[in-house]
């Protein structure tokens, strides 16, 4: 396998940056950070990797540049935001290329992701213009009641190594439609798209302060310094439900705003009377989207018994034809997983299921070379005792439940502690009415596989997070509402 060599790849080399984004300047860590193509296991640059006070600088400019921010205008917030958009779709290949080379999705997923990443800006541009107060007729002949919207000044943001684009912009648009000053620390797999959201965002004129990329191979150390520095008011993560649960338990401290966006265990079901061709195609997008790596991918995929055997034969027809390879290969559907760690757990997964009586349906072959590939398995007669059913697969890996009843298998879908994404096919009115009603999740696909709109609130119930993100919602998390009694 060749080595990577990334910049020969580009039409703008200088979207490569690899210093951290402080201040409107480029900087220099105490350290370095390695980052690696996992398609091809080799070093494809080395990062600026941040110290916690080099960190608490950036907090302190943020700070500062916040206060100016929230005086422009929101049209004028707005004109630099839409610049922001208009540059990221001008340089969509380069920023697609170097998603894929640092995640490992196939390009033209990585150019999907940067054009869903960039809709989040274009979107909140247009709402920074539309915060809104209110006024409310007053208690007393002598009250008047005003209500107004306000930044609610610095956010930090933590994000995931999935979506390494699409996740920072849909936590940034909001935050500087809103007027706040952004932190962001993005995941040590995948700074580089993060560093080439900021040259733009320096390009795009947004002021030196307001927009800050920090790189850095000590989570939880920054993790900390975002939820005890009283600067920060605001704190946005994505990720696993058990880091949500740490930050949460350390932003407490500071009485601090959280939205989290966490884990998922998202049931895809089909009903006797769903279109069963549709459903496969609805399967493998839900299922093989980044190759099973995003939270909102069906985890669990339930059958009535009726199209049972049907549907399992024609999913397993389809997803043999699917071709495992290197992002920056014509042709690759599924990439490489993001570490041998994540490959390690779907095969326990699949060794736990099998033990306890699941049958391999398909079992693809895993490409050999020095990349994290693993090709998809699909395993029939999965039980609930298994590990698949209640954790976190996170790969290429779909298990098929068998069902007789309604009641049943809301009653199955519903069992698990988290709640973000759920997925089902059926065309009968009142069942579609009735089952998305009885599905305690924050999103319900019906008759669809792919949910993903900065149209929509996207978020999670029970255990799977706090907050909405995307719609005139999302930018709610970012503003405090304040009460003004004036007396006439
Ligand atoms: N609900 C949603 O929208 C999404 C949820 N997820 C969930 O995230 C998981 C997969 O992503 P993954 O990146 O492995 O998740 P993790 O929770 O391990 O990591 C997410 C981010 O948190 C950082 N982090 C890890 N530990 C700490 C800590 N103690 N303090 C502060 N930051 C920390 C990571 O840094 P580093 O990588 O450098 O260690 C990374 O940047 C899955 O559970 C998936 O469902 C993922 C994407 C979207
Ligand atoms: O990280 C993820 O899984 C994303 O939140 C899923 S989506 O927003 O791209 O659907």
């Amino acid at each position: 396998m060749t080595a990577t060599n990334l910049s020969s790849l580009l039409k703008d080399p200088s979207l490569l940056e690899t210093r951290a984004y402080i201040n409107g300047a480029w900087v220099e860590g105490t350290a370095q950070l390695d980052v690696d193509n996992p398609a091809r296991g080799d070093i494809i640059a080395q990062v600026a990797d941040l110290s916690r006070e080099q960190v608490a600088s950036a907090i302190d400019a943020a700070y500062v540049a916040q206060k100016e921010w929230a005086q422009w205008t929101g049209k004028e917030r707005a004109n630099v935001l839409r610049k922001w958009f208009d540059l990221m779709m001008a340089n969509q290949d380069d920023l697609g290329t170097i998603m894929t080379a640092e995640q490992g999705k196939p390009l033209a997923e990585a150019k999907g992701e940067v054009a869903y990443g960039a809709s989040f800006i274009e979107f909140f541009a247009e709402e920074a213009k539309r915060i809104y107060g209110e006024t409310i007729p007053g208690h007393m002949r002598d009250k008047r009641i005003m209500v107004m919207k306000q930044p609610i000044g610095v956010a930090a943001s933590i994000t995931p190594w999935n979506f390494p684009n699409a996740m920072i912009t849909r936590k940034a648009a909001p935050a500087l439609a809103a007027g706040c000053a952004f932190v962001g620390r993005p995941a040590s797999e995948t700074p580089l798209s993060a560093l080439a959201l900021a040259v733009l965002a320096d390009r795009a004129g947004i002021p030196a302060g307001v927009f800050n990329i920090l790189p850095s191979s000590n989570a939880s150390e920054i993790g900390k310094e975002f939820c005890e520095n009283q600067k920060v008011r605001k704190l946005t993560f994505t990720g696993s439900t058990g880091v949500g649960r740490i930050l949460l338990a350390q932003a407490a401290h500071n009485v601090m705003k959280c939205s989290m966006e966490l884990g998922g265990n998202a049931p895809f079901i089909v009903f006797d009377d769903a279109d069963v061709d549709a459903a496969v195609e609805g399967a493998i997008i839900c299922k093989f989207r980044n190759n099973g790596q995003t939270c909102v991918c069906a985890n669990r995929i339930y059958v009535q018994s009726g199209v049972y055997d049907v549907f399992t034969e024609k999913l397993a027809a389809r997803v043999a034809q699917m071709k495992v390879g290197d992002g920056l290969e014509a042709g690759s559907e599924l990439g490489p997983l993001i570490t041998p760690a994540a490959i390690q757990k779907v095969q326990n997964h699949i060794a736990d299921a099998k033990a306890k009586g699941g049958e391999v349906v398909y079992a693809g072959d895993t490409p050999q070379s020095l990349g994290n590939f693993l090709a998809p398995t699909i395993i029939k007669g999965v039980t609930r005792d298994m590990a698949v059913a209640t954790e976190e697969t996170f790969g290429p890996l779909a298990p098929i439940f068998k069902f007789e009843t309604e009641d049943e298998v809301i009653e199955l879908a519903n069992d698990t502690i988290f709640g973000l994404a759920s997925y089902f096919y059926a065309n009968d009115l009142s069942r579609v009415y009735k089952v998305a009603e009885a599905l305690e999740y924050g999103i319900v696909g019906v008759n669809t596989g792919i949910i993903s709109t900065e149209n929509a609130p996207f978020g999670g119930v029970k255990q799977s997070g706090l907050g909405r993100e995307g719609s005139h919602h999302g930018i709610e998390d970012y503003l405090e509402l304040k009460y003004v009694c004036l007396t006439v």
